[in-house]
C-alpha cells in the first residue's frame, strides 16, 4: 500500500546532506541524478535532436550532466543557459559538458527540449520573458522533459508561481515532491517517472500505492467480516448508493436504515424504515455493528440534526460524509472516525489552514483525531499520527453526482473489514479509483459498485 515517498524541498535538502555526510562527494550525487534522468530521457526520445535549458543552480547542473551523457550516446545536443552557473557542482557539470552554451533568449528550438532551469530551489516565479521562452521552446518540441519539476511550480504546494507549459514527461529525482501529485502542478506533465539517486527518504508521506487485500478465512461469517450500518435521510438515493457500494466492498453485511420504504436494489442489503432519532437509536443498539456510515442524503434540517446526534451517541465507529460534515462541528467529531470532506466541507470544518493540501489535511487529522480523506483530483488521506497518502491521477470522469456516496460506502465497508481507519481509507480510495478506471468513460455512480469486485480481485 505504501508507494514512493514524498519529500518537501527542505526534506530533500536534508536527505542530500545525509548522503554527503556519508562520504559521497557533492558532484557525485549530481552525476547520479543526471545519469538517472539521461537514461529515462533516452528511452523516451532516443536520438532526436535536443536543446537542454540550464538554470543557475543544481537543477541546471543536472541539465549539463544530461547534455554530456546524451551527447556521448550520439544525440545532437545543444545547451542554452539562463546566466552563469552559481553552485560548485553545477559549475563543474558545465565545465565537463565543455561544449558551446547558447543564450536562452535566442536559442532555436529542437525536437526534444529538456527543462533544467529550476527545481526545488525556485523561490519566486520565472521572469515573464523567461517563462515565455520556456513556453515557446516547449511547445515547439515534440518531446519535452522537465527535470525534477517543471520550472515555475512551487515544490511544496503545487502552486504555479509563473506560467508553466505542459511537458510530456517529468523526471522526479530522488523522491517525489508534493508538486508531483498536487494540482495545479500535477497537471503540468503527461507522465511522471521516478529516478532514484540513492538517498534515504522517510516515508511518512507517500504516494498511495496498490493495497494488498485478503480473502475471507475459512472461519469467516457475515458478522466477522463486518456489519456496516448506513443511516439515511431525506434523499434516499444517496444512502442507497452508499449501501450498495459498502455491500460490494468485502464487508459481511449491510443494513440500510432509511426514511423511505424499501426500494428496488440488491436484496442482500437489509432495508429497515427508520423515521425519528429515537428509531435510529434503537436500530443502532446492536453490538454486531462494526461501522456506521452517516451523511449521504441525510439532509440538513432539524430532523437530520437529531438523526445525526442519535447516530453519534450510539458510539460505533463512524464514517462521516456529506451532510454530516456540514452539520457537525470539528470538535464534535468522535476520535477514530473517518471523514471524507471535499474542498468546501473541509474549509467549513477546519477553516483556512495554511500550507499545502498535504499540510492542511495533516493538521486537520491531528486536530480531530480522525482520518481525513481530503477529496479532489489529488485526494490526500491523513492520519492523526502524521501518516499521509496522496492519491494521484484519479479518473476525471469521477466528477459526477453520487461518486462521493460510493466512496463513503466503500470506506465504511473497508473499515468494517480491517478495523484500521488509515488502512481502510487508503484501500477505499485506491479501489474507488480503480473501479472508475474499469468503468471507463461517462459512467454514472451506479456503475461503480459493479466494478468493485474486479478491483478487489485484482488486489488479492
Ligand atoms: N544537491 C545536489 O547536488 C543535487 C541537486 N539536485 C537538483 O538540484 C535541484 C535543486 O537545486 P538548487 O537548490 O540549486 O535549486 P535550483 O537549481 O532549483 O535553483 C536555485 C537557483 O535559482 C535561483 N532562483 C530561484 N528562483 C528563481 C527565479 N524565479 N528566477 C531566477 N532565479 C531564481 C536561486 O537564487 C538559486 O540560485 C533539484 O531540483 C535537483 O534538480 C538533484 O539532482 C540531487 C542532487
Ligand atoms: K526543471
Amino acid at each position: 500500500m505504501t508507494g514512493a515517498p514524498i519529500l518537501t524541498a527542505a526534506q530533500m535538502r536534508a536527505a542530500e546532506q545525509a548522503v554527503f555526510a556519508s562520504g559521497v562527494p557533492d558532484y557525485a550525487l549530481m552525476e547520479r541524478a543526471g545519469a538517472a534522468a539521461a537514461a529515462i530521457i533516452w528511452r523516451a526520445g532516443g536520438l532526436r535532436d535536443m536543446l537542454v535549458l540550464c538554470g543557475p543552480g543544481n537543477n541546471g547542473g543536472d541539465g549539463y550532466v544530461i547534455a554530456r551523457l546524451l551527447r556521448e550516446r550520439g544525440v545532437a545536443v545543444r545547451v542554452a543557459a539562463l546566466g552563469e552557473s552559481r553552485t560548485p557542482s553545477s559549475q563543474r557539470a558545465r565545465a565537463e559538458w565543455g561544449g558551446p552554451v547558447e543564450d536562452l533568449a535566442t536559442a532555436a528550438p529542437a525536437t526534444q527540449v529538456v527543462d533544467a532551469l529550476f527545481g526545488t530551489g525556485l523561490s519566486r516565479g520565472l521572469d515573464a520573458a523567461v517563462a515565455a521562452r520556456l513556453g515557446e521552446l516547449t511547445q515547439a518540441a515534440s518531446h519535452s522533459h522537465a527535470i525534477d519539476l517543471p520550472s515555475g511550480v512551487e515544490t511544496d504546494s503545487g502552486a504555479l508561481l509563473s506560467a508553466v507549459p505542459r511537458f510530456r514527461l517529468c523526471v522526479a529525482l530522488g523522491a517525489l515532491k508534493p508538486a508531483h501529485l498536487l494540482y495545479p502542478a500535477a497537471g503540468c506533465f503527461d507522465r511522471l517517472i521516478y529516478g532514484p539517486i540513492g538517498i534515504a527518504a522517510p516515508d511518512q508521506v507517500h504516494r498511495l500505492g496498490p493495497p494488498r487485500l485478503m480473502a475471507p478465512g475459512v472461519e469467516a461469517h457475515k458478522y466477522t467480516r463486518g456489519l456496516v450500518a448506513v443511516v439515511g435521510g431525506a434523499m434516499a438515493g444517496a444512502a442507497r448508493l452508499a449501501a450498495q457500494s459498502a455491500s460490494s466492498s468485502g464487508a459481511g453485511m449491510v443494513r440500510l436504515f432509511a426514511m423511505d420504504e424499501a426500494a428496488a436494489g440488491p436484496d442482500a442489503i437489509i432495508h429497515q424504515q427508520v423515521q425519528t432519532a429515537a428509531d435510529v437509536a434503537i436500530a443502532l443498539d446492536d453490538e454486531r455493528i462494526a461501522v456506521v456510515l452517516v451523511g449521504p442524503g441525510l439532509g440538513r434540517d432539524a430532523a437530520a440534526r437529531d438523526r445525526l446526534a442519535a447516530t453519534v451517541t450510539a458510539g460505533h465507529r463512524l464514517v462521516l460524509d456529506a451532510d454530516a460534515l456540514t452539520l457537525l462541528a470539528a470538535d464534535a467529531i468522535p476520535q477514530g472516525s473517518i471523514l471524507t470532506p471535499h474542498e468546501g466541507e473541509f474549509r467549513r470544518l477546519f477553516g483556512d489552514l495554511p500550507g499545502s493540501k498535504i499540510d492542511r489535511a495533516r493538521v486537520a487529522a491531528a486536530q480531530c483525531g480522525a482520518v481525513v480523506i481530503y477529496k479532489g483530483a489529488d485526494s490526500v488521506i491523513a492520519a492523526p499520527d502524521g501518516r499521509v497518502a496522496v492519491a494521484a491521477g484519479a479518473s476525471t470522469w469521477l466528477s459526477t453526482a453520487g461518486t462521493g456516496d460510493v466512496l463513503a460506502g466503500l470506506v465504511g465497508g473497508r473499515l468494517a473489514v480491517t478495523g484500521d481507519p488509515f488502512r481502510a481509507a487508503s484501500e477505499a480510495v485506491w479501489l474507488h479509483g480503480d473501479a472508475a478506471r474499469r468503468a471507463g468513460a461517462a459512467f454514472v455512480a451506479d456503475d461503480l459498485p459493479d466494478a468493485l469486485p474486479a478491483a478487489i480481485a485484482a488486489r488479492l
